[in-house]
């Protein structure tokens, strides 16, 4: 079997009582892509905020790998592989995409690491490999903040992955793109399949049938149901708790 690349084990949290997330578990296996799927407010961003590090579990384990990372802070979490993509991207706007990129991959972080003009082989291999994963070839000269929305998005994902994350949540991550650029997204998350473990909230269905290796929901802060994009679109507690929510599509 898979090693589980990110366990979630009875994880809850309460605000003046409410349960916004309440009891939930789930695997994802490593190299998986899964997607988190749930009505508007069934809780999947405090989910994120929860295994993150953002907001402190009152009950439950995360665990990644076979580190508990519960209630670590963030950076530690940051640091043990597990990283966070916001919509705002960290790029640094005045430095071309290559440089970005260098000082990503630069195992010695901090001015002394970033001073430094030559990689290791190590970290010139992961350069390359993130590179191509990215698809950013062509723009290596290029001045960050000069790229696109989508370009800047998919350079913030080779920034992540630069930096060693083995697990990458990602919260809507073609919000505000182009058809053309969210087929490109789908792409590129294809390409990370394998060698990273993705947990992707996404509504939009089309998206989700392009990237999900299997679906978990959420409703009301629970477990619902867990499996293929196929099982998940019969299943019909699924389409329950999508009524009055605009249904699944
Ligand atoms: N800091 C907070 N204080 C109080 N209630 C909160 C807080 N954060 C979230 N909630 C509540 O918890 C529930 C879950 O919210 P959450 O944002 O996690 O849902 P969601 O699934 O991400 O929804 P959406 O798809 O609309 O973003 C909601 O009822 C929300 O109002």
């Amino acid at each position: 079997m898979t090693e589980a690349a990110l366990t979630i084990d009875g994880l809850g949290v309460s605000f003046a009582g409410f349960k916004a997330v309440d009891t939930f578990s789930m695997v994802v296996p490593q190299g998986d892509v899964r997607v988190l799927l749930g009505a508007n407010g069934a809780g999947k961003t405090t989910l994120m905020d929860l295994i993150c590090g953002k907001t402190r579990a009152s009950e439950g384990k995360v665990f990644l790998f076979d580190q508990d990372i519960t209630n670590l802070q963030e950076y530690r979490i940051a640091r043990a592989g597990l990283a966070r993509k916001f919509q705002i991207p960290s790029v640094f706007r005045e430095l071309t995409v290559r440089e970005n990129l260098t000082i990503a991959c630069t195992a010695m972080h901090g001015v002394m690491g970033n001073m430094r003009l030559t990689s290791t082989a190590q970290e010139q291999d992961r350069f390359d490999q993130v590179v191509e994963t990215v698809g950013v070839g062509a723009s290596l000269d290029r001045i960050a903040g000069a790229l696109s929305h989508g370009e800047t998005q998919w350079l913030e994902l080779g920034l992540l992955m630069g930096q060693g994350a083995r697990v990458i949540l990602l919260d809507e991550p073609t919000a505000g793109m182009t058809h053309a650029e969210t087929m490109k997204t789908a792409a590129l998350i294809r390409r990370m399949q394998g060698t990273h473990t993705l947990l992707v909230v996404e509504h939009d269905m089309a998206f989700v049938r392009e990237i999900a290796t299997r679906i978990t929901v959420m409703h009301l802060g629970r477990f619902l149901a867990e499996g293929t994009v196929a099982q998940i679109e019969q299943n019909q507690q699924v389409r329950d708790a999508y009524l009055g929510n605009g249904g699944i599509r």
